[in-house]
């Protein structure tokens, strides 16, 4: 069922499946962590400027503050030396994917580009992620031209049930249905995503996650995955025929299976064992609709569309490429806008098919569809869905340059249909080089479009940079596509505004699906809270669930947790290697944990479609956030279930937390100061080491970046930002002797000059070095390393820094970064008013709903719903708050402080963080966590003494430096009151 509503419909979905979920039980008050309780109930208006655009321009000269001004060397804010953290690099030997080559693809008999080849490889996505099948494997020896994939011998093959110790799940399904009595009200009907209960629950639970590897489409490689059943009988006359007998050889194993298992299904487990089955036939007959056409039936179709973009030649073509049977809200507008050259932008919510609103587009246009993405782990799931008849290849950073070019020669050749690639990518001269003169590209889709404006949720500053005039100018695109889930009105106006998208071209559906039941309590006690509910119907039958927490030593420690109880689970989140990440997301997506306990960094992109709860164990950080959670529940449009605990003390930690980026003019001039300081340098790469400058200046690393970026933007265009490289060099020669070496090669001769001797080893500054024989640092970079496969040198490299070329300098420096400053402050306080609006909605259901509109207890769809709504179709920048005002012990705590620290320098910032147990990069938490008041200390109930980072979080961080800035007025000179 197409869950989907229309935008004007808010509504309060009916259960369809089951009866409304009985109410968790009442949960606990909060306990506040300070004695001023009564203050922080109100609400009072927050004193909040209002700034809708950016609002940086190039400054007026002024007198102060001249080029003459840019003092190279400031001075670090703080004496001493603080203590180092030093990250480790990212180990990118660990690759997620490889690319396949399957010889003679659909592509290459067909007209889709005038340029196709005949005998064309599709780009297909593989690697250890999905190398455990052996069915696969023996497909990929027959057929396929592949590189050896990795075996897990100790991994059992999905296809085959696995024996029962084996799934994890099963006691906890015994145990919980064991535990029936635990919630009053008795289930009738079983929610469709739930776990089959009863004896045979490992059986049914590895009926499910064996045969939902087999149905669930991945896209390219899983209708190649044959398991081995009915391979004899296609249809499809192209390459893809194995698509057809893979179909084939499902419908005869799900047979062979319900005659197998369909006694022990009887009862309530039929009902989940029923639904899974309805999901393969629709599936299967999806599969075979494509599979039974061949490729000229579907490029007659194209060519009908070429001719003529009705709904008619449209809906046909989607049957035959997508095997859907219609369209989906929005999605036919915004094909038909993008074949008729217009840049659109599309908000559809999670899960409603964006991808399809390019990938249909991408079948008809006669060039290449560029798709940019945030994330390389959502590139190759977006790659992974496309359907066989729609080719396509991905860029990233983690692959090896013979897997880039191999995609960068597919690119030239027009052999793929879609490309993947970052924004990073996108911004490289090199790649963009590629498209000079030449139009390749027919249209540039920038997916989760949001993240290009700095007042959304999740704003990227490699985002920023994708202008609509730079698309044009240098891929020759002249139609963009951006597509987001979620976007207030001024995030929207910004997006469209950057990729001159004109505002009749928005295409708009309802923010929320409607099978999403929304419930929320108010709690004291989450973890004990959260077991209750887990416990508890509907949540103790859903068979898979996500737990967001704000912390990762909340999700860690929240997934042992349920493991001690018996219920599977893992947790994940960015501290987790990438590949054990993406091992815990394959497993969750196969059914064999119950449970992902994540940060937010879970979830874009994963299409798993029979979530059937998300719970919020942390308030997230904004509607746009909680809406994008919430949204991957229920993609099969059953009735899902959302649950949100939110408590004053998270919201305060939280709220503290979001002013942990901000930054000081003074920083800020300083910051410009170092960059600006080479004068001369124009045309020349310049550098600035990460780690060192972010200390010295005390601005996070992303802060710094963030800078850089809008310094290169049109409005500026101070510098053009390069790839960030490792500047220092340590190297050791081993073959031909240095002068030797340096006689026949121009970049040896130049180390030699630039080089320091330290205990036998050439230690030089690349970029430095590469100016010096004009060449770029990144062709430098490659040089050596073609001289260390000789085995001529070895060397190290160390010194992460960003690089960049000086195309202006600024006149007034004290105005430049007065004017970048209030920007950074504008979105912090931008970032502050979502995370209000969110616990102001969170506290409206829980204590002003009037529970008229059908909530009821903990359930507040109807009126959560509203709020959302209100919130992305308002402009309100004036939220409420119930921050305290001030605290009476305020200002003589940060006198004592000053007074016991008067050795080292400080910024009213820099005091109002450590008052609220924020660590920054002059100040770390290594060194200044040992002043107590950095913690608050509390007494329990029982008279235990515990720590809370953030004596004063309670209290607004503005407010807290205004006290410290007129202390330190007062510290410096004591006349001033
Ligand atoms: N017209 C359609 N009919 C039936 N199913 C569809 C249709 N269009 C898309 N789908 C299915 O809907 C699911 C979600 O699609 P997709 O991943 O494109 O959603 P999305 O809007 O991009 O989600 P997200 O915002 O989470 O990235 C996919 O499984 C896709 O196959």
């Amino acid at each position: 069922m197409d869950s989907d509503s229309d935008g004007s419909h808010i509504s309060a979905t009916p259960p369809r499946d089951s009866p409304p979920p009985s109410p968790p039980p009442a949960s606990a008050r909060p306990a506040l962590l300070l004695s001023s309780a009564k203050s922080r109930t109100k609400f009072k208006a927050a004193a909040i400027s209002k700034s809708t655009s950016r609002p940086i321009l190039k400054p007026k000269p002024s007198s102060k503050c001249s080029k003459s001004a840019i003092n190279p060397d400031p001075k670090p804010p703080l004496e001493g030396n603080p203590t180092k953290i030093s990250l480790p690099p990212p180990d990118l030997s660990s690759l997620p994917f490889h690319h396949i080559h399957r010889s003679g693809s659909i592509n290459g008999s067909s007209s889709f580009s005038s340029n196709c080849n005949h005998s064309v490889p599709t780009l297909l996505p593989v690697g250890r992620l999905i190398s455990k099948f052996a069915s696969f494997s023996k497909t990929r020896k027959e057929n396929l031209k592949f590189e050896p994939l990795e075996s897990n011998p100790t991994e059992p093959l999905l296809t085959t049930p696995k024996p029962k110790a084996e799934l994890g799940d099963d006691n906890v399904v015994r145990q919980e249905t064991g535990n029936e009595g635990f919630n009053a009200s008795k289930v009738v009907k079983k929610h469709p995503n739930c776990i089959e209960s009863g004896v045979s629950s490992a059986s049914n639970a590895s009926i499910s996650s064996a045969t939902r590897v087999k149905f669930k489409s991945e896209g390219n490689f899983v209708k190649l995955n044959i398991n081995g059943y009915g391979r004899k009988k296609f249809k499809f006359k192209g390459k893809h025929r194995n698509l057809g007998s893979s179909s084939l050889g499902r419908q005869r194993f799900s047979r062979r299976r319900k005659r197998k298992f369909g006694v022990e299904n009887k009862g309530e487990g039929e009902v989940g064992g029923l639904c899974d089955e309805d999901d393969h036939v629709l599936e299967i007959k999806r599969v075979q609709k494509i599979s039974s056409f061949d490729i000229g039936t579907i490029e007659e179709a194209v060519m009908r569309v070429r001719d003529e973009a009705s709904d008619e030649n449209l809906l046909r073509l989607l049957k035959l490429s997508h095997g859907y049977d219609s369209f989906r809200n929005g999605q036919l507008e915004a094909i038909k806008m993008v074949l008729s050259k217009k840049s659109t932008m599309l908000i559809l919510p999670t899960g409603s098919g964006k991808s399809l609103c390019y990938q249909v587009p991408a079948l008809v246009l006669p060039g290449v569809t560029l798709v940019v993405s945030p994330l390389v782990a959502l590139m190759i799931d977006q790659l992974k869905h496309l359907p066989p008849t729609i080719p396509g290849a991905l860029l990233c950073s983690s692959q090896t340059p013979e897997e880039a070019s191999e995609a960068l020669k597919l690119l030239k050749n027009q052999t793929i249909k879609v490309l993947f690639v970052s924004p990073e990518r996108l911004l490289n001269v090199e790649f963009t080089s590629i498209f000079s003169g030449i139009s390749l590209i027919s249209l540039v889709v920038i997916d989760e479009a949001h993240c290009i404006s700095e007042w959304s949720h999740n704003f990227r500053p490699s985002y920023m940079r994708l202008r609509g005039s730079m698309l044009r100018a240098k891929l020759h695109a002249d139609c963009v596509l951006a597509m987001t889930a979620t976007a207030t009105s001024k995030t929207l106006h910004n997006v469209m505004h950057a990729l001159e998208i004109p505002a009749t071209n928005l295409i708009q559906a309802v923010k929320m699906r409607e099978n999403l039941q929304l419930s929320l309590s108010q709690t004291g006690n989450r973890m004990k809270d959260l077991m209750t509910l887990l416990k508890s119907s509907p949540y103790v039958e859903i068979k898979s669930i996500i737990i967001y927490c704000k912390f990762q030593s909340e999700a860690d420690l929240i997934s042992r947790y349920l493991c001690d109880n018996n219920i599977s689970a893992k947790s994940y989140h960015s501290s987790i290697p990438a590949e054990d990440r993406r091992r815990i997301q394959e497993i969750f997506c196969l059914n064999k944990i119950r449970v992902v306990v994540a940060t937010v960094a879970f979830g874009m992109g994963l299409d798993k479609r029979d979530i059937g709860a998300v719970i919020h164990y942390s308030l997230p950080e904004s509607l746009e956030e909680y809406v994008q959670e919430i949204g991957r529940a229920g993609r099969d449009g059953r009735l899902s279930y959302c649950h949100l605990f939110f408590d004053e003390a998270t919201y305060f930690k939280m709220r503290s937390l979001m002013y942990s980026d901000g930054v000081d003019e003074y920083a800020v001039k300083k910051f410009l100061c170092q960059i600006f300081s080479n004068t001369n340098s124009s045309g020349k790469i310049c550098s600035i080491i990460k780690e060192s400058a972010s200390r010295k200046f005390d601005i996070k690393e992303e802060v710094m970046l963030t800078i850089l970026t809008q310094l290169e933007l049109d409005d500026l265009q101070y510098l053009n930002l390069l790839p960030q490289i490792k500047v220092t060099c340590t190297l050791n020669f081993h073959q031909t002797s240095p002068s030797l070496l340096a006689n026949k090669d121009i970049v040896i001769a130049a180390i030699l000059k630039k080089s320091e001797l330290k205990d036998g080893q050439y230690v030089f500054d690349i970029p430095s070095t590469a100016n010096s024989i004009r060449w770029q640092a990144t062709d430098l970079s490659n040089h050596l390393k073609s001289l260390k496969l000789k085995g001529e040198i070895t060397y190290e490299l160390k010194d992460q820094a960003f690089c960049y070329r000086i195309v202006d300098v600024p006149n007034d420096v004290c105005s430049l970064a007065a004017n970048i400053t209030k920007w950074l402050s504008d979105v912090e306080i931008y970032k502050v008013r979502k995370l209000d609006a969110m616990f102001n909605a969170a506290v409206f259901a829980v204590k002003q709903c009037n529970k008229v509109d059908g909530c009821n207890d903990h359930q507040h769809t109807p009126c959560l719903q509203r709020k959302i709504f209100e919130y992305f179709n308002s402009n309100d920048d004036d939220i409420p708050n119930i921050m305290a005002e001030s605290s009476r012990f305020l200002r003589a705590d940060i006198k004592v402080f000053l007074q016991s620290h008067s050795q080292a320098k400080f910024t009213p910032r820099a005091v109002a963080r450590i008052m609220h147990g924020l660590a920054s990069p002059a100040f770390p938490s290594a060194t200044w966590l040992r002043t107590h008041f950095w913690y608050l200390y509390c007494i329990t109930n029982l008279c235990f003494k515990i720590q809370k980072k953030g004596r004063y979080t309670q209290v607004d961080f503005k407010v807290v430096m205004e006290a410290a800035r007129a202390e330190l007025m007062k510290f410096v000179s004591p006349s001033v009151v």
